[in-house]
């Protein structure tokens, strides 16, 4: 065999270590989204027993009335894609018999790329960097075992996929109506910033995943010919209760940090206004840490995947504001999202720098 003419790369470790970013995966940029038509939660048992004609229902409207009181659903508005009008041109949405899943995936094969690229293109404009330098499209692993990765992460988050009107469904899915809401949002993640154009906004010191066992059937959704329903056991904000101090003690006993709960900074997901209340009171949080979270919801319900987005982006903008005043900001913090499994997500996150947080 000849010579290939140069001296060979020194070790396997150090090519290693040539591929790998040094720093961990930073958030470096976040954008939001949501359609045009916003709705009042006030007002949305009206809207919603009016255009899916079951004004005959007065018990479940009563009920959902209830449940919608600003106060107790945490939830002041939403924005939604599907409006008065697309639902007078698709009538067919409101029965929960009726075939319409192709009509209502070529609704959302338009609508969820649109608001994924509105949102992708403010966390781009924050980063600073033009939009050919992302390199990957999913994030933490991606970033810091690619040297000099960027990668784009969008979530959207259409609800129209799942809108019914309350005529032979079941309660659950019926309160799903009353608390999702529609929106996108992006992060632009990458290790090692390059100073000045990058600023580091959030770094991620660990992630997991886990379920909590038997509850497969606990958020659950279903596809039809006619749409996808579904299922919300009234025991959720129970269940992650009892199951979120578990991933947060193992997050931090990885990290070999001792942390007392009230001296992080916390984006939760905001699922629902009960499982924000049982979350602080089993962390035994004082009253604010979780106002992001809050925030959030009552401003933009509850988006699904995309809404830790949101809380990230009201979280930073809280800090920012904070450190303006002289006050005092945690440099660490949780993010924790919340999905079908029951899924919970732990992300331990480290600030670092107050300077960075603004935003656009
Ligand atoms: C705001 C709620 C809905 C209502 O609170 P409340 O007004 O204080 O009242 P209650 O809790 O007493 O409930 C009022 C009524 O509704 C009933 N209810 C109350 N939840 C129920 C129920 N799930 N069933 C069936 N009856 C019920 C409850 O029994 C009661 O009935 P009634 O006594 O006849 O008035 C509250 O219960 C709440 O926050 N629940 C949690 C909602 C929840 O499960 N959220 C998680 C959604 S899943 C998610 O966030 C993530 C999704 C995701 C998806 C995809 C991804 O990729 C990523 C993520």
């Amino acid at each position: 065999m000849g010579s290939m003419g140069r001296a060979l790369p020194a070790t396997v470790d150090e090519i290693r270590r040539a591929q790998r970013a040094d720093g961990p995966a930073t958030v470096l940029g976040i954008g939001t989204a949501n359609p045009p038509t916003c709705m009042a939660q006030d007002d949305y048992p009206d809207y919603y027993f009016r255009v899916t004609n079951s004004e005959h229902l007065t018990d479940l409207k009563a009920k959902l009335t209830r449940i919608c009181n600003n106060k107790k659903s945490g939830i002041r508005q939403r924005y939604l894609h599907l409006d008065e009008e697309l639902l007078a041109a698709n009538p067919d949405f409101i029965d929960r018999t009726r075939s319409s899943l192709d009509a209502r995936v070529e609704m959302a094969s338009a609508a969820v790329p649109e608001l994924a690229a509105a949102a992708a293109a403010k966390a781009i404009a924050e980063w600073g960097r033009p939009a050919t330098d992302i390199t990957h499209l999913l994030a933490k692993e991606l970033a810091e075992n690619n040297r000099g990765a960027r990668v784009l992460v969008a979530c959207s988050e259409i609800t129209l996929i799942a809108f019914y009107g309350p005529e032979g469904g079941c309660v659950d899915n019926i309160i799903g109506q009353t608390l999702f809401g529609d929106g996108a949002g992006a992060v632009i993640v990458g290790a090692d910033p390059v100073a000045p154009v990058e600023r580091p906004l959030f770094e991620m010191a660990f992630a997991s995943q886990t379920t909590i066992p038997e509850t497969e059937d606990a958020i659950s959704m279903q596809i039809s010919k006619c749409g996808m329903e579904y299922h919300l056991s009234s025991q959720v904000p129970r269940l992650l209760g009892c199951n979120v101090e578990r991933c947060l003690v193992d997050a931090f006993r990885t990290l070999g940090i001792s942390a007392a709960w009230n001296d992080l900074f916390w984006a939760i997901h905001p699922g629902g206004r009960a499982i924000l209340d049982n979350i602080d009171e089993v962390l035994g949080l004082e009253d604010g840490k979780l106002a992001a979270s809050r925030r959030v919801l009552s401003e933009f319900g509850n988006m699904s995947g995309t809404t830790v987005i949101f809380v990230l982006d009201e979280l930073r903008r809280r800090r920012a504001a904070a450190a303006k005043q002289g006050g005092e900001t945690p440099e660490w913090g949780v993010m924790m999202a919340f999905g079908p499994g029951i899924t919970i997500e732990t992300m331990v996150l480290h600030a670092p720098s107050n300077l960075n947080l603004e935003g656009n």
